[in-house]
C-alpha cells in the first residue's frame, strides 16, 4: 500500500522518470541528505504539505514551523513510515532551529483571500510575515532554496530578494516564486477541454500569479489540439486567470486553496530537490529573477540544477493572442514588483 502510494507520488511529483533516478546511483534511501522546512506548516496549505513532503523518498529531515499548532502536526505526520525524520518548531524562539542546515524552505506562512479581496489585498499582512521569515532565512540558512508560497507572490518574491541583498546573501539562483498550481490548474483544464489525457499534457505558465498577469501559453501546449477554438483559447486562458477565485468563491469565507496548492508545492519543491540531487533537464515554471522581459523579476520554464535556477528559459513562438496578454500584463506586474521591493526598503 505503502509503496503503491509512494511510487505514484513519484511518478506524480517528478519533472522526471523515478527510473531516472536509479540510473543517477541510488535508490531513495540512500539520496543525499537533504533538509526541508515548512514555515506556515500548521495553515491549510502547511498541514497537507508537511504530509506530502513527509512521502518525498528525497527528504532525510522535515521541520514543520508555525507561530502555533506545530507540535502537534509535527507528531502526527512523524508516524508515518517513511524515510525523513520529523521536528515541530513554534514561536520566534524556534524558527532558527527550524532552518539551520536547510537545503529548501518552503514559505506558505500567512492570511488567504476571502471573497470579494485581490491577492493584493493581502499584502499589508503577509509582507510583514514574508520579510520576518526571510530576515531569519538569510541569519539561519543563506544558501537554501527559498520557495515563496505566500501571496501576493508578484510582491514578496521581490520583498525576499531585497531582505536577501541588505543581509548580503542574496543569490537570484535560489529564489522562486511558486507558480506550478496556474500549471497544474492549466494542465487540467487544457485535457479537460481538449479530451486528452491529462497525464501526458504540457501548458507553459508564464508572467506572475495574480489575475491577469497569469498567463498561460496554450499556443505551447502539448499534446496539440486541433478540435479547441480561438474562444475555447479565450475561455480557458480566463479560467486559468481566476482558479484561484474560483476556489475562494466556492470556499465562500473559508480560504483559498489549500489541496490543490499542497500538490503544486509538493510538486516544484520536487523538482527542486531533483535538481539540487543532479538530476538532468529538471524544467518547472517559476517567478524568479530574469531578464528575457524588461521586468525584473517573471514566471517563465526554469532548468533547475545543483545550484538553484540553472537556466531562465526564453518565453518562445508566441500567438497574438499570447502577445497581447503579454503586453496587458506588464503594467500590474511592474508595480507589484516595485510596491514589494519599496516595502522592503522602507520599513
Ligand atoms: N502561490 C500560490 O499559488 C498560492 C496558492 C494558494 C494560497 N497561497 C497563499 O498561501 C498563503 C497561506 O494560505 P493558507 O490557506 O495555508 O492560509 P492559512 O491561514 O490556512 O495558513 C497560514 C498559516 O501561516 C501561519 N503564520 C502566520 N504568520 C506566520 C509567521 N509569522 N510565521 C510562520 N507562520 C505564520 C498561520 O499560523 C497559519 O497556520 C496565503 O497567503 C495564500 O494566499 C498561494
Ligand atoms: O487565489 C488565491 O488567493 C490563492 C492562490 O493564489 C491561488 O491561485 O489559488
Amino acid at each position: 500500500m505503502l509503496r503503491s502510494i509512494q511510487s505514484s507520488l513519484r511518478r506524480g511529483i517528478s519533472a522526471t522518470p523515478s527510473a531516472h533516478l536509479h540510473h543517477r546511483g541510488y535508490s531513495s534511501e540512500s539520496a543525499p541528505e537533504r533538509k526541508v522546512a515548512v514555515l506556515g506548516a500548521a495553515g491549510g496549505i502547511g498541514q497537507p504539505l508537511a504530509l506530502l513532503m513527509k512521502l518525498n523518498p528525497l527528504v532525510s529531515k522535515l521541520a514543520l514551523y508555525d507561530i502555533a499548532g506545530t507540535p502537534g502536526v509535527a507528531a502526527d505526520v512523524s508516524h508515518v513510515n517513511t524515510r525523513s525524520e520529523v521536528a515541530g518548531y513554534v514561536g520566534e524562539e524556534q524558527l532558527g532551529q527550524a532552518l539551520e542546515g536547510c537545503d529548501i524552505v518552503i514559505i506558505p506562512a500567512g492570511v488567504p483571500r476571502k471573497p470579494g479581496m485581490t491577492r493584493d489585498d493581502l499584502f499589508n499582512i503577509n509582507a510583514g510575515i514574508v520579510k520576518t521569515l526571510c530576515t531569519a532565512i538569510a541569519k539561519y540558512c543563506p544558501h537554501a532554496l527559498v520557495n515563496m508560497i505566500s501571496n501576493p507572490v508578484n510582491s514578496t518574491v521581490p520583498i525576499a530578494a531585497e531582505v536577501f541583498k541588505k543581509a548580503g546573501t542574496y543569490n537570484e539562483k535560489k529564489l522562486f516564486g511558486v507558480t506550478t498550481l496556474d500549471v497544474v490548474r492549466a494542465k487540467t483544464f487544457y485535457a479537460g477541454k481538449a479530451k486528452v489525457p491529462v497525464g501526458g499534457v504540457d501548458v507553459p505558465v508564464v508572467g506572475g500569479h495574480a489575475g491577469i498577469t497569469i498567463l498561460p501559453l496554450f499556443s505551447q501546449a502539448t499534446p496539440k489540439a486541433n478540435n479547441l477554438s480561438d474562444d475555447d483559447i479565450i475561455a480557458l486562458t480566463k479560467r486559468t486567470q481566476d482558479g484561484g477565485t474560483e476556489v475562494v468563491e466556492a470556499k465562500a469565507g473559508k480560504g483559498s486553496a489549500t489541496l490543490s496548492m499542497a500538490y503544486a508545492g509538493a510538486v516544484f519543491a520536487d523538482a527542486c530537490l531533483k535538481g539540487l540531487n543532479g538530476v538532468q533537464d529538471v524544467v518547472e515554471c517559476s517567478f524568479v529573477q530574469s531578464s528575457i522581459t524588461e521586468l525584473p523579476f517573471f514566471a517563465s520554464k526554469v532548468r533547475l540544477g545543483k545550484n538553484g535556477v540553472e537556466e531562465v528559459l526564453g518565453l518562445g513562438h508566441l500567438s497574438d493572442y499570447e502577445k497581447q496578454g503579454l503586453e496587458s500584463l506588464k503594467p500590474e506586474l511592474k508595480s507589484s514588483i516595485e510596491k514589494g521591493i519599496k516595502f522592503a526598503n522602507q520599513s
